[in-house]
């Protein structure tokens, strides 16, 4: 039995009363978004209507559909990248012809929205005591920096190992970008089809949420590489928190804006769309710029698209950078994603909260997590981060925070 890290390492998320708290806040809260989308008032702060019985959540068809999704992303992940266009190699493996979509039209998607997010949760819920299992058996060396505190509860939230794998199949990589991600782009497509049989042809705000969400989905699928320095990766073990976040949560909490379009339609004039497109690709630049230009320094520091910046020397033998846009807050590709967040929701109108939900999660998100991310800069590089923290005072938002 793998031994735990004791005690006395830092509890995150309020130790293991936080830890309990959030493995039901969380599922209660997506149950919460999904009905309020398609109530009447559509109230982010009213009360949480209730939970409709077994017989409109439980489907064996969601079910079915589920486990069809997460296996067809599982086949896609083992595929050796360069066969894939092989359209021989397909053909014989037959994987890509599987017929997970026969007699279900994407527009059918949007009524089973309840019934998939529910068996999402279980799937989440029990594969989290698998990795928790898989965790027992683990060597010390695999186990996450948190996450391994000895309280059940914290670490089965947290997770325990770091990179969970079998073979070459790295459960954490696969799940943080394929089936959430692209899923969510799907539930967008399916309520955007949903609202042209509806009324027609789809709102002007349904095509600008399901062009930029597509954009940043995209957008995370080209830089995948990317994904392996982020602290889920490198730091955070794989338990509930990222495999609820990365199977239930994102596709069907970030499909909110479009989940609450189909049901509430909003005027939207092209002089507004147009200042929103501009927002979003503000943010999209800042993102990017400051994602790529960090990735391109941290590979190659000597690249000519780095090589000029201005760098702090550290204990560690890596450099930070402190000029170009890490030189502007210490976090500029959170405020690009941050604004983009804004972009997505302004479509929704001013009329009700609902759909700002992901902007204020978002914020919360990402305020915490600058804060951890702080605190393990500070232990890695000591009094460079100071140095770095007195050149660049401001974390996200600067001259604000
Ligand atoms: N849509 C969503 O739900 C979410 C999106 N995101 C997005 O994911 C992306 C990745 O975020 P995340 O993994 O949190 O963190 P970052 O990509 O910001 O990476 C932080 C790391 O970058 C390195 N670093 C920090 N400052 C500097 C500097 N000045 N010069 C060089 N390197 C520096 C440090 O690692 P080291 O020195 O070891 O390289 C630090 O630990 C972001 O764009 C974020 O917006 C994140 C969470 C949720
Ligand atoms: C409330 C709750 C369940 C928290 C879990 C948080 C997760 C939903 C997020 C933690 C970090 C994430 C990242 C992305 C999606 C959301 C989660 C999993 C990400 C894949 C989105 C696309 C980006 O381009 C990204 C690849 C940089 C990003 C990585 C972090």
């Amino acid at each position: 039995m793998a031994p735990t890290q004791g005690p006395r390492a830092p509890l995150e998320f309020g130790g293991p009363l936080g830890a309990a708290a959030l493995l039901l806040l969380l599922p209660a809260t997506m149950f919460h978004l999904l009905l309020a989308a398609r109530s009447g008032p559509a109230r982010l702060l009213g009360p949480p209507a209730s939970l409709p019985g077994l017989e409109v959540l439980w489907s064996p068809r969601a079910l079915l559909l589920w486990l069809a999704w997460l296996g067809l992303q599982a086949a896609l992940y083992l595929l050796p990248a360069r066969k894939v266009a092989e359209g021989q190699e397909l053909k014989d493996k037959s994987r890509l012809r599987y017929p997970i979509n026969a007699g279900l039209p994407l527009g059918a998607l949007p009524e089973m929205l309840l019934p998939l997010a529910f068996v999402a949760t279980l799937t989440a819920f029990i594969f989290s005591l698998f990795l928790y299992m898989k965790a027992q058996v683990a060597p010390v060396s695999a186990l996450a920096p948190g996450g391994n505190s000895g309280n059940p509860i914290y670490d089965f939230f947290l997770g325990r190992e770091l990179n969970p794998r079998i073979c070459f199949f790295d459960f954490k990589y696969f799940c943080e970008l394929r089936p959430g991600l692209i899923g969510w782009v799907l539930i967008n497509l399916a309520l955007l089809m949903k609202e042209a049989e509806l009324r027609g042809s789809p709102s002007l705000a349904m095509w600008l949420v399901n062009g930029f969400q597509l954009l940043y989905v995209g957008d995370a699928l080209w830089h995948e590489e990317a994904v392996l320095t982020t602290m889920d990766i490198t730091h955070d073990g794989f338990g509930f928190m990222l495999a609820f976040g990365d199977m239930a949560w994102v596709p069907f909490t970030y499909s909110l804006q479009a989940q609450f379009l189909l049901h509430h339609p909003q005027p939207l004039g092209l002089p507004m769309a147009s200042v929103i497109c501009l927002i979003n690709a503000t943010g999209y630049y800042i993102f990017r710029g400051a994602n790529s230009q960090k990735n391109t320094f941290r590979k190659n520091p000597s690249d000519p698209r780095v090589a000029g910046l201005e760098t702090i020397s550290t204990a560690t033998g890596r450099k930070l950078l402190v000029s170009g846009w890490w030189g502007m807050v210490r976090h500029p590709n959170y405020l690009g994603d941050l604004i983009m967040a804004l972009a997505w929701s302004l479509p929704c109108g001013v009329s009700h909260l609902l759909p700002y939900f992901y902007l204020l999660y978002f914020t919360a998100l990402l305020v915490h997590r600058e804060a951890r991310d702080e605190r393990q800069c500070l232990q890695k590089y000591g009094l460079a981060w100071q140095e770095y923290c007195r050149r660049v005072p401001y974390r996200i938002m600067p001259y604000i925070y």
